[in-house]
């Protein structure tokens, strides 16, 4: 079989313009099957339903247990790997295949153990399972809150220790108690169902969610400052992401209640486990039950947290049920046999999408199209970019995390010389993947964008203008995404239908944002950018620039433009490096300053 990327993207796409290619794909997986049997390296336990699927079209190995080094002599003599979460796949390990390794299947929904980066510039197509461990993992979820409620480990310890000690283990109700639960996805709302059943009020944080999807279950979507302050038990099911990375700090904990109680199904480093470690000893957190850590498997000696009386653990078994298992070996031995054959299919996390020619043209639209998502997500009140208003850390009290958010409407204009004739498929995912993929640990991509959102509870709305020009040369004149419903941290991004508003063009090759709000602006997408609102008055200009240089933040450009003489005007500002939360809080100072934000990143440099 022979392999190339280019090859490969041009029959994925191939089948992602025919909705009905699902049989002739097949036809497809089997004759290219009929000519060559990769070669599977299964490094993990996986369901035999799986593997016995595996076996009809793949030579299958497996070898569970492996070293790095062990996995690195190994890989260049496999077309693809199935691992969990107990599997690193390195960048060594990409470069060890020296391009055999076509194919990384994740039995499982977090790929935080697959260098995904080094995946991608290896040409080597990452799936996963993301849904098959779901109910599981929420399942996990509630057994442990039940059994750290009523300190089931340790009076069977006791017990078994041969000790009858009733009065020891008295433990806590959960009916009519609130729990908070933090990132209200698959797992997140399966868990609040239960746990509703058990009797629980429910509330949610996630700023991403939405608020109609949260209410047609019963659950109210809270900040994060409410959602710590209410809750009685607090269960997490977000991904590690940078944003989420030490979420629940020093501070995190001294905001809840007194006593609270903690579970963690999600991922290690979202607990910043010293500052847990420091809650517990001071008896803010009353018990926290564990089921991943920071470190896999953690050292056992002397650690910490696991050997306190007060924590209950378990080494990362929320999606260890066999009908979970056998779920996701099915799932994902679907995905890897399809991909081996060069199609993609919706579990594709990495996938390159599209044929080199029709890339080249869309590329500065795509990156385009990706921005403004990202800058629209970016100015949502409590998305992850920052805030100079409260100017309260990443976590703070009126940071990222302190509105409610929650938007249901994306409303996306293209005007383009081609007018209905233009495909927008590819551009509208582009603008998902930015809305979305800051906040989930799916990867976003042209088979799985609309279906994300859908997930999501999220209403897509395209509208194509014909404009003037010519449709060979020109694929779009300017395009426009708008978020209905959310509260924005920037209020002059906010137009007369009261949508986040966002605009932008591609100029000479590149793409420019030209319109916030009401404000005509011209700012590259690319790096951060410091947005500030003033009235239209002399002063202000001096007074930023010199607070910013103060601070050594260089400035790479600078625009200011206005709705009319005398009255407000917006200055975007690129910032090579951020300002202090006191410089951000001084500039809000500034006279004739309104408010003030940053948002990073719109399009990360190397695109
Ligand atoms: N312990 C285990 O064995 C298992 C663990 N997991 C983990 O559980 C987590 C959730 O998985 P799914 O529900 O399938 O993912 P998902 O992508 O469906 O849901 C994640 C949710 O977190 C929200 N979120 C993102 N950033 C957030 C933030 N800063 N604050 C609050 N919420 C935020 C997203 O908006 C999304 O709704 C993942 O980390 C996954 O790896 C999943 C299965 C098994
Ligand atoms: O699917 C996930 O994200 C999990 O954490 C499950 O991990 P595992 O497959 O049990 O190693």
């Amino acid at each position: 079989m022979a392999w190339s990327l280019a090859d490969r993207a041009v029959r994925r796409s191939a089948a992602a313009r025919r909705p009905a290619a699902g049989r002739r794909c097949c036809a497809r997986v089997e004759a290219v099957y009929a000519t060559h049997r990769p070669t599977v390296l299964v490094t993990e336990k996986l369901g035999d339903a799986g593997l016995d699927r595996l076996r009809l079209t793949c030579n299958v190995e497996t070898a569970y247990g492996m070293t790095q080094e062990q996995l690195c002599a190994k890989v260049s003599l496999v077309d693809a790997l199935i691992v969990r979460s107990g599997t690193k796949v390195t960048r060594a390990v990409f470069e060890a295949s020296h391009g055999r390794l076509k194919v990384v299947g994740r039995a499982g929904m977090g790929v935080d153990n697959v260098d995904l980066a080094a995946a991608t510039e290896a040409g080597c197509l990452v799936v996963n399972a993301p849904t098959a461990n779901t109910v599981a993992a929420a399942e996990h979820g509630i057994a442990l809150l039940c059994a750290m409620a009523r300190n089931i480990p340790q009076a069977d310890a006791c017990m078994k220790g041969g000790r009858w000690e009733r009065g020891a283990y008295v433990g806590t109700s959960l009916t009519g108690k609130t729990i908070a639960v933090y990132g209200f996805g698959k797992v997140g709302s399966e868990v609040s169902r239960r746990a509703r059943g058990l009797g629980l009020s429910v509330v949610a944080y996630d700023p991403y969610a939405s608020a109609e999807k949260a209410a047609a279950q019963g659950v109210q979507l809270v900040t994060f400052d409410e959602a710590l302050q209410v809750a009685d038990f607090h269960t997490l099911h977000m991904p590690l992401t940078p944003g989420t990375k030490g979420l629940f700090s020093d501070s995190a904990f001294a905001r809840m209640k007194r006593g609270a109680r903690i579970i963690n199904v999600a991922r290690g480093g979202v607990i910043d486990e010293a500052a847990l470690l420091r809650a517990l000893e001071s008896k803010q957190v009353a018990q926290a039950a564990l089921d991943v850590f920071l470190d896999e498997p953690p050292t056992f000696d002397n650690h910490p947290l696991i050997h306190r009386p007060d924590v209950i653990c378990t080494p990362h078994l929320g999606a260890s049920t066999t009908e979970a298992q056998e779920g996701v070996a099915l799932e994902v031995v679907e995905a890897v046999v399809d991909a081996l054959a060069g199609n993609l299919s919706v579990n594709a996390v990495n996938a390159p999408m599209v044929p080199a020619e029709i890339l080249r043209e869309l590329q500065p639209y795509i990156v385009l199209a990706e921005g403004l998502g990202r800058a629209a997500v970016g100015l949502v009140s409590n998305s992850s970019s920052g805030s100079a208003a409260g100017g309260g850390g990443p976590h703070g009290g009126s940071g990222p995390h302190g509105g409610k958010g929650g938007f249901g409407d994306i409303a996306i204009t293209y005007s383009s010389p081609r007018g209905d004739d233009l495909d927008t498929r590819l551009l509208r995912a582009m603008v998902i993947k930015g809305v979305l993929e800051e906040t989930t640990t799916s990867k976003v991509n042209l088979v799985n964008a609309d279906l994300l959102a859908r997930n999501r509870g999220l209403r897509i709305t395209e509208v194509s203008i014909r404009a003037g020009g010519d449709g060979a040369a020109e694929v779009l004149t300017s395009m426009s995404v708008a978020l209905g419903t959310a509260d924005s941290k920037f209020s002059g991004a906010v137009d007369r239908t009261n949508r986040i508003y966002v605009e932008g063009r591609v100029v000479g090759g590149t793409p420019f944002l030209t319109k916030i709000g009401n404000f005509d602006v011209e700012l590259a997408v690319q790096g951060s950018v410091m947005l500030t609102r003033q009235r239209d008055q002399p002063g202000i200009v001096g007074g930023v620039g010199m607070l910013l240089s103060r601070d050594s933040v260089n400035i790479s450009f600078m625009t200011v433009s206005r709705t009319a003489k005398d009255g407000e005007a917006i200055m975007a500002i690129g910032i090579d490096s951020e300002p202090s939360a006191a410089t951000l809080e001084e500039i809000t100072r500034v006279k004739g300053v309104i408010e003030v934000t940053i948002f990073k990143e719109v399009v990360p440099p190397q695109r």
